[in-house]
């Protein structure tokens, strides 16, 4: 059952908060793949505990490694996670939820597993670009039974073994369908080489991110401008400690820019894969004080802030808050690059576009993005189409426009339970 709606509170004054984030998403079920492929035990320290990563744990349980809470924490929100990998072997089924990294990088691990493997979503994953991945596993020797959609649901037929090799592929859709090859190739007979033809793959820095921790499992890993080549041989084992999600954060140090005040994320990473990291100069473009110091990164606001004129073809996932932001600036914006996120947990140009307009906004949809002038705005319910973001996207709206009303904000579980909590504790501090 959807939850009831949520009234997004009004700030009743600048925000002065330091918000302590869980991990991140792409970090943790990168983190869970490898350490079910891995060789030895691993210890993922600080993992982010949401239904995407608990979808994520469930899926690679379901194919025989066993993950456990580790001892020593406090709350089961918080436990480490301890992993040893088992054989991995069918029959099974797997629930993707509406989660990218599962739909796309548990394919290719259960190609690795001795017997059927059954996967599926929620309605709209059936709706995600999968075609492209179905296809290259298909060129790299594995039986998937698709039913001729290029779609969820499928079952792959895992043998045990993939041969691997060269493989080309359009991963214009979504960078995932590189990134699950390639978690999964050290343990292809031959590794593998993926050559991407088409339009240019989105979110750059995930793929950056899927070598990285490759590479950190000391795997060996090439890449050039659209290939990759990852090498057969063994996957490390050992601890690991995820990153707090920095796409996360968005919506927090945004709240410094709508209310003129000062918002800190601690354990900013001074060196790190994720696209998050680009809300620094994205945030000061449009007028924050942006630090990035011992305590974290701190955003001040300035008391109104400019519009962005931004290609966000590599940090798509952020858009959704940025638009937010954009109906609230001093001056028009023009996110563009983001065609892909129709293939999203819904289709964002869309939903924006209706949800802001709905509270008397003027965002209009491009081919390649949004274009956004901000007016005065006013109540009503904000849909949220089980996108996450689109939770987030109102709480920030909620916060100048007084009766913001979000539907279902339970669904921004999918990687960050807790958030309404969360979003009423930095208020609390202003
Ligand atoms: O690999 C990942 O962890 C992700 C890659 C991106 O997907 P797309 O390339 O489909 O945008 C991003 O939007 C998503 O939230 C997470
Ligand atoms: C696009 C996103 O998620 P997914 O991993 O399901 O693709 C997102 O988190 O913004």
């Amino acid at each position: 059952m959807p939850s009831p709606h949520w009234n997004a509170p009004v700030a009743d004054g600048p925000v002065d908060a330091t918000v302590r984030l869980p991990g991140s998403k792409s970090m943790t079920n990168r983190a869970l793949i490898l350490a079910a492929l891995a060789e030895e035990p691993v210890r993922i320290a600080r993992p982010l505990h949401s239904r995407d990563t608990e979808l994520m744990a469930d899926a690679l349980r379901a194919l025989g490694a066993s993950i456990e809470e580790a001892e020593g924490a406090s709350s089961a929100a918080e436990s480490d996670w301890r992993t040893v990998p088992g054989g991995l072997r069918g029959p099974a089924r797997v629930d993707t939820g509406l989660a990218g990294t599962v739909m796309r990088f548990v394919p290719p691990v259960a190609a690795l597993a001795a017997g059927d493997v059954a996967i599926d979503g929620d309605p709209y994953a059936r709706k995600r670009p999968m075609g492209p991945i179905i296809a290259a596993l298909r060129a790299l020797g594995v039986a998937i039974d698709d039913g001729g959609r290029g779609a969820l649901p499928f079952t792959v037929h895992g043998t045990g073994a993939v041969d691997g090799g060269p493989v080309t592929i359009d991963a214009s859709g979504s960078s995932q369908l590189v990134s699950g090859l390639l978690l999964a190739a050290p343990r292809f007979g031959k590794g593998v080489e993926v050559r991407h033809e088409g339009p240019p793959v989105p979110s750059a820095p995930h793929l950056e991110m899927t070598v990285r921790m490759l590479r950190d499992r000391g795997v060996a890993v090439e890449t050039e401008r659209d290939v990759w080549r990852v090498a057969p041989g063994p996957v490390r084992g050992g601890e690991w400690t995820i990153e707090p999600d920095l796409s996360n954060a968005a919506q927090f140090l945004g709240a410094a820019l709508v209310t003129g005040g000062r918002v800190t994320v601690p354990d900013w990473p001074a060196d790190t894969a994720q696209p998050g990291d680009a809300l620094r100069g994205l945030l000061a473009r449009m007028g924050a004080g942006v630090e990035l110091g011992p305590d974290g990164l701190t955003v001040r606001g300035p008391g109104g802030f400019g519009g962005l004129e931004a290609d966000l073809h590599d940090v798509g996932e952020l858009t959704p808050v940025l638009a937010a932001l954009a109906a609230l600036a001093d001056s028009p914006s023009r996110l563009t690059g983001i065609a892909h996120l129709r293939g999203h947990e819904t289709d964002r140009l869309a939903a924006l576009v209706t949800e802001i307009n709905g509270l008397g906004g003027d965002v209009r949809e491009l081919p390649d993005g949004l274009e956004i002038r901000p007016r005065p705005l006013h109540g009503g319910v904000f849909r949220t189409y089980d996108d996450h973001r689109m939770v987030m996207a109102a709480a920030v709206l909620g916060l100048a426009v007084p009766g913001v009303e979000v539907e279902n904000p339970a669904t921004v579980g999918k990687t960050l339970p807790g958030f309404t909590e969360l979003w009423a504790s930095m208020r609390a501090s202003a």
